[in-house]
């Protein structure tokens, strides 16, 4: 289990002037989803907590460790990251492709072990993938890659996910299969944190929820205070109307 901790980070997004700092710990167990209208700065976060985008100032903590000091391998065997954008172009098939989430164990030069292949397999399962392990990644169509994306960090096993609007390009069962499986996960005592498009998928599945405005303000909070109409329509600039369906609010644009 681990912690991923934010303390006092601004996101250096260019051309944007201050922004509020955010301070803030995904405990074991929790379920983040970050919402904001395009180009408010959901991916910058993602990638600056990841440790690929330096911030503009303060810091990003893995267990009480700042990213600076903590080696990329230790990193790689504790964070996965399922970009939104992706280049699937070297010529790898699904179960090659799936194996890389454990490349963060293995030595230089090391084959991959038989538990290794066990578990690439039981990622590709829980994913749908099975009857497509032996296929090229780039004949796949963009929601079987979105989901080889997902069984590769699965494979990684790791104890924080961040992903990058992860129902990108699936239909409505896989949108909801993946995010049951986030949730999985986080019962399982993994920390998570998506950025998302889709207030009722965040609604449903998510217990805080992180509200990032064009201008670099924030608010961060349990999801029930955060999902509020006028917080959200002031957020997309969209009036809403809000219905209640199996106890969860659900948005539909006004
Ligand atoms: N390398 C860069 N050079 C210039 N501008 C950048 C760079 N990276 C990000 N930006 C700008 O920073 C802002 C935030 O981008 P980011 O991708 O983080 O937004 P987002 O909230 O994830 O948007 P979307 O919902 O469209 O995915 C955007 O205006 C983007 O154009």
């Amino acid at each position: 289990m681990s912690v991923l901790e934010a303390r006092e980070l601004v996101v250096d997004i260019p051309g944007r002037q201050g922004g509020d700092p955010l301070s803030a710990r995904i405990l074991p167990g929790q379920r983040w989803g970050v919402l904001g209208p395009n180009g408010a700065g959901k991916t910058s976060l993602l990638h600056t907590l990841a440790g690929l985008r330096p911030p503009r100032s303060g810091t990003v903590l893995v267990d009480g460790e700042p990213l600076a000091v903590l080696r990329r391998r230790t990193l790689a065997q504790t964070l996965a990251v399922v970009f939104q954008e992706r280049q699937d172009s070297f010529p790898a098939t699904v179960l090659e492709t799936v194996l890389i989430g454990r490349h963060p164990f293995l030595s230089p030069w090391q084959r991959e072990g038989a538990d290794d292949v066990r578990l690439a397999h039981q990622a590709l399962d829980a994913l749908s993938l099975s009857t497509l392990k032996d296929r090229l990644v780039s004949t796949l169509s963009g929601g079987e890659r979105q989901r080889v994306a997902i069984a590769t960090a699965l494979t990684q096993q790791p104890g924080i996910w961040l992903a990058d609007e992860p129902t990108n390009h699936l239909d409505l069962h896989h949108q909801v299969a993946v995010m049951e499986l986030l949730h999985q996960q986080a019962e399982a005592g993994a920390g998570v944190f998506l950025c998302l498009h889709d207030l009722n998928l965040a609604a449903r599945w998510c217990d805080h929820i992180l509200l990032l405005y064009p201008d670099g303000e924030l608010c961060f909070g349990p999801a029930d205070t955060m999902l509020v109409p006028e917080a959200l329509e002031r957020l997309y600039d969209q009036s809403l109307s809000v219905f209640t369906v199996n106890g969860k609010p659900v948005f539909v644009p006004a």
